[in-house]
């Protein structure tokens, strides 16, 4: 720590890079006091229906990101943070980022996006793959299903099978849906790394997306630590060297990647060369904010989705795990990482699609949001009186079935059933997702001795109530309420070597309250029958298809894609034959051609029941 600035006024700032915006948090490094915030929401958000570049539509399940949008953070919110913090650049000590994940991009070895050279801005693979993209899904069938046949040990490192959401799948889809960008593509990098490399001019890589993300599992992969030429050549003779894309020396998580460049300095109003941690995962940095290293400890980062991050002394084969990761959280624990793709998600579904006008009128009324009001009615009514039970899968599952060609579900509904009521029952199946999960960890002798939240949804105490209940245990409480920002800072305070690793900045500057939430017996024994229920439709239509389980999630979703595939090309046709008939008329976006990419092989060949 640079012995000129007084300890008290020491700070440092983590920068948060969610799904729709970025959050700079300016923190006191002596005891994680947070002084000022500022959020800069991306100009073009979550792009899943057309191109920026010529409003051309994308294909279902894609979802893409502008790298100018995570500069402009930068720009905008630091500065911004700075001002209503009330500090100045110089007591700025160091600077932390966390980003979602697995969000990668094609770059070239000077890293500049691939989307950002002209001649790529009109290709849809060229742009950054949000986390949520989740096109790759037959990539991804086809990865764990060489994977098993070849016994891959690091398989079940990954709970039996790694999601489309990760590095590989989208990698191979790029490959196979647009060769000669993959070409071009002298990198591909996570988000969490290519903002640190914009930062400080210095190309890295973090062990925590490397592990979770990118299958590295040096124990178990000899040499460079990933899957082998011979295997990626098995899955498509044109992926034999992708490991030369990502192959890059790991950095440990707390580390300093380099220097603030002169260019990130004019961005963000900071000094130069004051030291850049080593990137990091939204999910996994908010462990140090909620003090939640120890092993055991489970925190639920809940916000659009859900991250599931427990360290643990023990190593087993959790099914259906995202990943077990060396150091993947801590240096000298082994990280766990689970999920559930939607969840704040699933809640603004209802909003968006069952709010009647008259909710929306009294919600305006009163001055409160739709999903206070809807909280408020469903509230008020006993467990069960609903007569409902959903599947929370409405972005596909990502732990503890691993398929994002599962879908939502609700059952039981009839002419009574209320917008409170599916909202309730979308909050619960949400909790029941959790419970899967917790008792997967348990059931593989991965103990969970405490449970604590953290993200946007802490703020809805009847949500948390219900998770105290479905769980039964009591649920802690991160105390702040930007926990990635902060562990960003936490990180970034270690960096500059305020603390000489990552737990005892996190004691000094992370914040839990415990207990909040208490089970109450009488409703936790209501919701163990709910929770039968769940699991029975769970299993039904999500496990159990070889054993007379059923599935129509997934040739529903062929059907989607045919039936779009063949409303696309009639436009493009319908489009075609306007340019031919009067040559000055463009090809304009009110009828946009669709990308030539093809819809996954699964969706286009249907699955067999
Ligand atoms: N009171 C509420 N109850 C339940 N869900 C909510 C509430 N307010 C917002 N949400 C949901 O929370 C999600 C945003 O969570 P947040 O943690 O702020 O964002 P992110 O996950 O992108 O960081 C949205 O999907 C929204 O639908
Ligand atoms: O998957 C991960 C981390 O592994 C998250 O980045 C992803 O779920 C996005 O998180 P948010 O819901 O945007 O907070």
């Amino acid at each position: 720590m640079p012995e000129h600035i007084p300890v008290d006024e020491a700070v440092a700032i983590g920068i948060d890079f969610g799904t729709l915006s970025g959050r700079a948090v300016v923190v006191r490094v002596r005891d994680g006091e947070e002084l000022g915030d500022a959020v800069h929401e991306y100009r073009h958000g979550v792009v899943d229906r057309s191109l920026p570049a010529d409003g051309r539509l994308l294909p279902p399940d894609w979802a893409l990101q502008v790298p100018q949008d995570w500069r402009d953070v930068l720009r905008k919110a630091v500065p911004a943070a700075l001002a209503a913090a009330g500090v100045s650049a110089d007591q700025v000590i160091a600077l932390g980022t966390d980003f979602t994940a697995c969000t990668v991009l094609p770059a070239t070895a000077a890293g500049a996006p691939l989307c950002e050279l002209p001649q790529y801005a009109d290709r849809p693979h060229a742009y950054p793959k949000l986390w949520k993209h989740h096109a790759a899904q037959d990539q991804a069938d086809r990865i764990n299903a060489l994977a098993e046949q070849r016994g891959e040990a690091w398989l079940a490192r990954y709970g039996g099978r790694i999601s489309s959401e990760w590095q590989y799948a989208k990698a191979l889809q790029l490959l196979e849906e647009d060769p000669e960008l993959y070409a071009a593509a002298e990198r591909w990098i996570e988000a969490a790394d290519w903002i640190v490399w914009e930062l400080t001019g210095v190309e890295s890589r973090n062990q925590c997306t490397a592990g979770y993300k990118g299958i590295h599992q040096p124990d178990l992969l000899p040499g460079s630590g990933y899957p082998g030429r011979d295997f990626l050549a098995a899955l498509n003779p044109g992926f034999a060297d992708f490991t030369e894309k990502i192959d890059f020396p790991l950095s440990p998580l707390g580390g300093k990647a380099g220097g603030l460049s002169p260019r990130a300095a004019a961005w963000t109003g900071l000094i130069e060369g004051i030291p850049v941690s080593v990137g990091n995962v939204d999910a996994h940095v908010t462990n140090a904010a909620a003090r939640a290293l120890e092993p055991g400890h489970l925190l639920a980062i809940m916000g659009t989705s859900t991250c599931h991050i427990m360290n643990s002394d023990r190593l087993a084969d959790v099914p259906g795990m995202c990943g077990a990761v060396r150091d993947g959280v801590v240096p000298g624990l082994w990280g766990y990482e689970a999920g559930q793709s939607g969840v704040g998600d699933i809640f603004a579904w209802a909003v968006r699609t069952a709010l009647p006008e008259g909710y929306a009128r009294e919600a305006h009324e009163r001055g409160i949001g739709a999903h206070e009001l809807l909280t408020e009615k469903a509230q008020a009514q006993p467990v069960g009186a609903h007569g409902l039970i959903a599947l929370d899968w409405h972005s596909g599952n990502r732990s503890t079935l691993v398929d994002h060609h599962l879908s939502g579900l609700i059952v039981g509904l009839t002419l009574d059933t209320s917008p409170e009521d599916v909202y309730r029952a979308l909050l619960e199946a949400t909790a029941f997702g959790t419970r899967v999960i917790v008792d997967a960890f348990e059931r593989s002798g991965v103990p969970v001795t405490d449970f604590t939240v953290a993200g946007g949804l802490p703020k809805n105490a009847f949500l948390m109530q219900i998770y105290a209940d479905v769980l039964r245990r009591p649920v802690n409480v991160i105390g702040s309420e930007q926990g990635g920002a902060l562990g960003s800072a936490i990180h970034a305070a270690v960096a500059a070597g305020a603390y000489p690793d990552i737990h005892s900045a996190s004691a000094a500057m992370g914040r839990i309250r415990r207990d909040v939430y208490l089970p109450d017996p009488e409703r936790a024994r209501d919701y163990d029958l709910l929770y039968a229920e769940y699991r029975e439709l769970h299993d039904h239509f999500g496990r159990d298809r070889l054993a007379g389980g059923s599935n129509v999630m997934h040739r529903l979703r062929a059907l989607r894609a045919q039936a779009r595939t063949a409303q696309a090309a009639d436009a493009r046709t319908a489009n075609a034959r306007a340019a031919n008939a009067d040559p000055s008329t463009p090809a304009t976006s009110a009828t946009p051609a669709t990308t030539d990419l093809p819809a996954s092989r699964a969706d286009l060949d249907g699955v067999p029941a």
